[in-house]
């Protein structure tokens, strides 16, 4: 189960479709657009609709500004005093914008908007960024110090976090997306050779509140944009269409593959194969092998050498063990037939053992995620993508990822000088067609794709945020759960991406507080609950 995100050029499609199919026309989307927006608002903080107060409303020279001025109109209809202004030329605006501009005109004033500074007027408690919206091509340069001042504005130009701010200072809405972040990659657009360091402040809008329409963007999910929306609220404006592209993105809202296990024997569900560590080093291993058994494999063994035997011996219970000190060693073993995915490389170290076992076990064609000390060793080869198939998991963090794909990893951390800049999707679309299986990319936003095109996004920000889940072990509990639901059978993609939810939804539902140990046990809190909605 999943939503659909878009691009800006995909929204742009579905718009154009629905207008050309005479479904509906731009006026109208605008007009729901601006009325929505200003819903949301009064959902949001009903004192200001109780008391409406002074707006400023900061248009630009595209239809995002359109929606600005029905937003302008819309406010005034029910009291506010409101403060237009314009970026641009008037006679530019593109047809829709204009004729809210000019219907605008009939009731208010417009003024240019400065660029050295907001001209801000006290007791202003709403200010709305309607300056770009999806069609953002370039960074924001020249409105430096009026973005600033909107950033102050907000939070008395202390820098304050959002959550301990005093009410007297306005709140910032930003239609579609905050002026100045990329649609497509969440990046913040800069101008060639500025400073990041530096921080957002000259460079984009950071708001309370944003108010996207018929669908979220991929922008909003991914990379700084989440950390300047606020809190996103989506508007639907009369647009039934998705789209049908084949390079849809998902966002996971669900997992799928987990059906109740009502009949069977322990070996229909799986056999799951997790090589471990030497001597003092098998806690990583035997984290991923307990959430592989938690979330429903029906055997975990861990494959240990020698040295790690007693070791595993005395902390394995329901997971059984087996002794498995090189490649010859682990082709024995898989001369078990019932053993159906494996997982390489949490704790394993970086060493010819490692790279020995790797070889087997992609040679074998069993499902494998190779994660951790394994994608340092297959980083390390010459042709590190030979011998992987599409049966095949890499589970990098960003460090893993530079070492396997450095050029990919040097273009997706290349400044961003222009929209749409390449993200965090088309980064790991472009490592997994060159790997030709799927990438699980890690972080916050963490996306996940496959050869054929495919990608989501599993989401740890807005109300998923689990800032607690970046603990020491968390991510060889990830490759274990991934394990697991390759060995229960489901595809690839799929076990990855429900592996990854239910990765983040077991942190949510265990808390701050959190250690990699409590994921496991947490999980069957997670699969009963979804269990009970089946
Ligand atoms: N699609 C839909 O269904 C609906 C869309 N709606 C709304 O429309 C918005 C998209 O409108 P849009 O395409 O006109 O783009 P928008 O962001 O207003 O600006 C483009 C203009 O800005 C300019 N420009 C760009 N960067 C710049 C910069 N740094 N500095 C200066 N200029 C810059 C750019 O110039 P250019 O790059 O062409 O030279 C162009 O002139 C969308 O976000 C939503 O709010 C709703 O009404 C509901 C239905
Ligand atoms: N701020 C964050 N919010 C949510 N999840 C995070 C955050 N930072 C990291 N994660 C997740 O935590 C896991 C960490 O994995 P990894 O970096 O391999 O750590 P380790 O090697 O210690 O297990 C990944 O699944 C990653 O997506
Ligand atoms: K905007």
């Amino acid at each position: 189960m999943s939503e659909l995100l878009l691009t800006a050029a995909q929204m742009r499609a579905i718009e154009q479709a629905a207008i050309d199919a005479g479904e509906i026309t731009g006026l109208q989307l605008m007009e729901r657009a601006g009325q929505g927006a200003v819903a949301a608002i009064e959902a949001m903080w009903p004192e200001l609709e109780r008391a409406p107060g002074r707006a400023m409303i900061l248009c630009g020279p595209g239809n995002n500004g359109g929606d600005g001025f029905v937003v302008a109109r819309v406010l005034t209809g029910k009291g506010w005093d409101v403060d237009a202004f314009l970026y641009g030329d008037a006679g530019k605006l593109p047809p829709d914008a204009r004729t809210n501009y000019e219907r605008w005109c009939k009731i208010g004033q417009v003024r240019t908007l400065p660029t050295d500074g907001l001209p801000f007027k006290d007791g202003t408690s709403l200010i709305i960024d309607a300056l770009f919206g999806t069609g953002l091509t370039r960074p924001l340069g020249a409105l430096g110090k009026t973005l600033r001042d909107v950033c102050d504005a907000a939070d008395g130009g202390r820098g304050l976090p959002r959550e301990d701010r005093t009410p007297f200072f306005p709140y910032v809405v930003a239609l579609d997306i905050p002026s100045g972040i990329c649609a497509d990659s969440g990046k913040i657009l800069r101008a060639a050779g500025a400073d990041a360091a530096k921080g957002s402040r000259a460079s984009c809008v950071a708001a309370d509140l944003v108010t996207t329409f018929h669908r979220p963007k991929a922008g909003h999910y991914l990379a700084d944009g989440p950390r300047h929306c606020g809190t996103l609220c989506i508007i639907g404006i009369g647009l039934t269409q998705t789209g049908a592209w084949r390079d849809h993105i998902r966002l996971i809202d669900l997992p799928v593959g987990l059906s109740k296990r009502s009949k069977g024997h322990k070996y229909d569900h799986g056999h799951a194969l997790i090589l471990t560590g030497g001597m003092g080093r098998t806690g990583a291993a035997r984290l991923s092998a307990r959430a592989a058994l938690r979330v429903g494999a029906g055997l975990v063994t861990c494959a240990a050498p020698g040295s790690a035997m007693m070791e595993c011996a005395t902390q394995l219970t329901s997971i059984m063990l087996r002794r498995c000190d090189d490649g010859e060693a682990l082709a024995g073993l898989l001369e078990d037939e019932r053993i159906n995915a494996l997982c390489l490389g949490p704790g394993m170290g970086v060493s010819d053992r490692t790279s020995d076992l790797m070889d087997v076990a992609l040679a074998s064609k069993r499902r494998v995620v190779l994660d951790a000390d394994a994608l340092t060793v297959l980083a390390g080869r010459d042709d590190p993508f030979a011998g992987l198939h599409d049966g095949c998991v890499l589970t990098p963090h960003g460090g893993e990822f530079a070492r396997l794909f450095p050029d990919i990893s040097d273009r997706l951390n290349a400044p961003a000088t222009k929209g749409p800049a390449y993200s965090k999707v088309d980064a790991t679309r472009d490592a997994a067609a060159r790997a030709g299986c799927t990438v699980l990319f890690k972080g916050p936003d963490t996306v996940i794709a496959d050869a054929s095109g495919g990608a989501c996004i599993n989401t740890a920000v807005y109300d998923r945020a689990v800032p607690w889940l970046a603990t020491a072990g968390s991510g060889d509990v990830l490759a274990g759960i991934i394990t697991g639901m390759l060995a229960r059978g489901s595809c690839p993609i799929n076990a990855t991406s429900s592996a990854a939810w239910l990765h983040v939804e077991a942190a949510r539902t265990f808390g701050p507080g959190l250690i990699a140990e409590d994921l496991p046990e947490t999980l069957p809190q997670v699969l009963q609950a979804l269990l009970q909605n089946d």
